[in-house]
């Protein structure tokens, strides 16, 4: 009870601003039907009259006034129509962009796990066709929906009106078409739901291939993936075609009960007309109706059936906006949000954190320890040692869950600040950064308001990419990504430092994010960036010791713990993990420069 009326609350969402234009559809679309009714009518009036001139006195003597009776009729019906359908089409875009807006503005504030548990063509899948099978339904079909069941009551009517006995024999196939539709909506149903779940499938093929191309080609995966494709789309195809297959039997025992009726109307109505019962034009109207009507009964089954198809896309839209965002819980009170923002303290804590993802497995034990403010800090450990949860850990990407330790920056436990305020205060730059398909000047200024131009070219230049950007024929103004230049990894990094430095944050997080730039340009970017982040606290993540050997503290991670910490000198001395990376790195030579240097 409770979920249908969420749903019925979240349908009155977006239908924001768009009522109106429904209510005017709705009312033009009655208007359409009630004039149309009357043109049988018409029929029966001239016909009776042609063959009875005395039987409507007046009127029989005066068959134009019907003539134009007739027209008046198409005019406003012409009008009506109209009307209706500019104000569905008014409705529906409505309706659809409220759907859009929504989806879109909640899909950027689920957290990383629920991204991680979900593919994006599914997502892309659920925002787009889904989306327009639910705005067909609500806003067309339930359109036509009211006017049907006007057009049964109001032909029906005229029916009874003129031959009761009729009526009653047409009455029966009302129920029948509508049961028989009813039951066919069940049956297909599940259908629908794999064959769209078939469809987001196909789509995150085609989608990982596109922004995976170069992958498949370096490893000559065309073949394999070619068959993966055509494996997802025999699936597609084949529950498309039980769909068909189901719908053709549909129509198929729809139209032979549709014409049993068209067969029962005339053979009944010419022994009615032979015995007296009624005239000719009352047969020819009667006729008339019963045909018109035969179609928007079949057409119910149709709505009933998409009724399926809407009630399973409503399902995928909504299985999205139920998704708890990630700023719900722990939503900090804004004195905390005031006091991290005065804070001059930027110390960072972390107190015994243990983490694991939501597959369970602990990534993080019992991690201890604390960053002062203004500090250089390192991060070394191997491949999947958990070097990059602990900074996601840091900005909330991923929930500390309670009990499990605590992280705090100026004392405040990050839980109790606002995300966009505590990831307004640490900057990070990922090992694969993110260009939006933009110019490089956009791309640096992305997560600043309004920069100014001297700014972006400030931090292109400590980031050591200003003479690359220059290179280009279009130098800052050059466009990034698939309509534009490709950049190399080391220089999307820089493009991505560059991007960081101009948000000017206190924390600033550098994971693995000079990975792919050589060992000078690597030392050339630390050197600028010691000038300019003298204030700023810094956490370095990296494989490569010469990029942590300056730092004031370095941690070293081992499967998720800390085996040891301390500046590179204790650290060497020591004879840990840290002193055999080292001596793996470095050959003697390499050493003998950076020790005497
Ligand atoms: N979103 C995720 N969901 C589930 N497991 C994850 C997720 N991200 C990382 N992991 C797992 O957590 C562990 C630590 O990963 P993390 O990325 O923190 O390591 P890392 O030290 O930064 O590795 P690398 O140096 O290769 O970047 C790995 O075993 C990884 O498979």
């Amino acid at each position: 009870m409770e979920i249908k009326y969420r749903k019925w609350q979240l349908i009155r969402q977006f239908f924001d601003g768009s009522k109106k234009y429904f209510v005017i559809a709705v009312v033009a679309s009655l208007t359409t039907t009630a004039l149309n009714s009357m043109t049988p009518q018409i029929f029966r009036f001239s016909i009776d009259s042609v063959l009875d001139g005395k039987k409507y006195g007046y009127l029989s003597d005066h068959l134009w006034i019907l003539a134009m009776f007739l027209v008046a009729v198409a005019v406003l019906s012409g009008l009506s129509q109209y009307v209706c359908r500019s104000n569905t089409a008014l409705a529906g875009e409505t309706f659809a962009k409220n759907m859009r807006d929504m989806l879109f503005a909640h899909v950027q504030r689920l957290p990383m796990s629920w991204h991680d548990k979900n593919q994006t063509g599914d997502i892309i899948q659920r925002c787009t066709s889904d989306v327009e099978v639910i705005r067909n339904f609500v806003v067309t079909q339930l359109l036509e929906v009211f006017r049907t069941v006007f057009l049964i009551v109001i032909y029906f009517s005229m029916m009874v009106s003129m031959n009761p006995r009729l009526s009653l024999a047409v009455l029966p196939f009302v129920p029948i078409v509508v049961i028989y539709s009813s039951v066919f909506y069940r049956l297909i149903a599940k259908r629908f739901i794999e064959a769209d779940e078939a469809e987001g499938e196909l789509s995150t093929v085609v989608q990982e291939n596109a922004t995976g191309v170069r992958v498949v080609r370096a490893f000559g995966r065309e073949r394999f993936e070619m068959e993966r494709f055509q494996e997802k789309n025999d699936i597609f195809a084949k529950l498309w075609i039980r769909l068909g297959t189901l719908s053709g039997l549909y129509w198929g025992v729809g139209d032979l009960i549709t014409g049993l009726q068209v067969v029962t109307v005339i053979v009944l109505g010419t022994v009615e007309a032979v015995q007296g019962n009624i005239s000719v034009g009352e047969f020819v109207a009667f006729a008339s109706y019963n045909t018109t009507l035969v179609w928007p009964i079949r057409g119910l089954g149709r709505i009933l059936s998409d009724m399926s198809k809407a009630g399973v896309s409503f399902e995928r839209v909504d299985y999205i906006i139920r998704a708890k965002e990630e700023t719900c819980e722990n939503e900090a009170v804004e004195e905390d949000a005031a006091l991290i923002e005065q804070s001059e303290d930027y110390d960072i804590r972390f107190d015994h954190v243990y983490f694991g993802y939501e597959n369970g497995k602990e990534v993080l034990k019992d991690i201890d320890f604390c960053i002062p403010k203004g500090c250089t800090f390192g991060i070394l450990g191997g491949t999947g040692s958990g070097k990059s949860t602990i900074v996601q850990l840091l900005t909330r990407l991923y929930e500390l869950e309670e009990g499990k330790g605590s992280i705090r920056i100026g004392g405040k436990d990050i839980r109790k600040i606002p995300l966009e305020k505590l990831r307004g205060q640490v900057g990070m730059v990922l090992q694969e950064p993110f260009l939006y398909s933009r110019t490089i000047k956009e791309n640096i200024g992305a997560a600043c308001g309004k920069p100014q131009w001297d700014e972006i070219r400030k931090a292109a230049k400590i980031a050591s990419i200003d003479d690359g950007i220059m290179s280009f024929p279009d130098g800052y103004e050059t466009l990034v990504g698939e309509r534009g230049v490709t950049l190399s990894g080391g220089q999307r990094q820089r493009v991505a430092i560059a991007r960081m430095l101009l948000q000017k944050t206190p924390v600033m997080v550098f994971d693995d994010s000079l990975s792919a730039v050589d060992s000078q340009t690597d030392a050339k970017i630390r050197k600028a960036l010691e000038k300019y982040m003298k204030e700023a606290t810094v956490i370095l993540i990296s494989h490569r010791i010469t990029t942590l050997m300056g730092a004031d503290q370095i941690l070293v991670l081992n499967h998720g713990c800390i085996e040891e910490m301390g500046t590179h000198h204790e650290l060497i001395k020591s004879g840990g993990l840290y002193q055999q990376i080292y001596e793996i790195q470095m050959s003697q030579d390499d050493r003998r420069k950076v020790e005497v240097g």
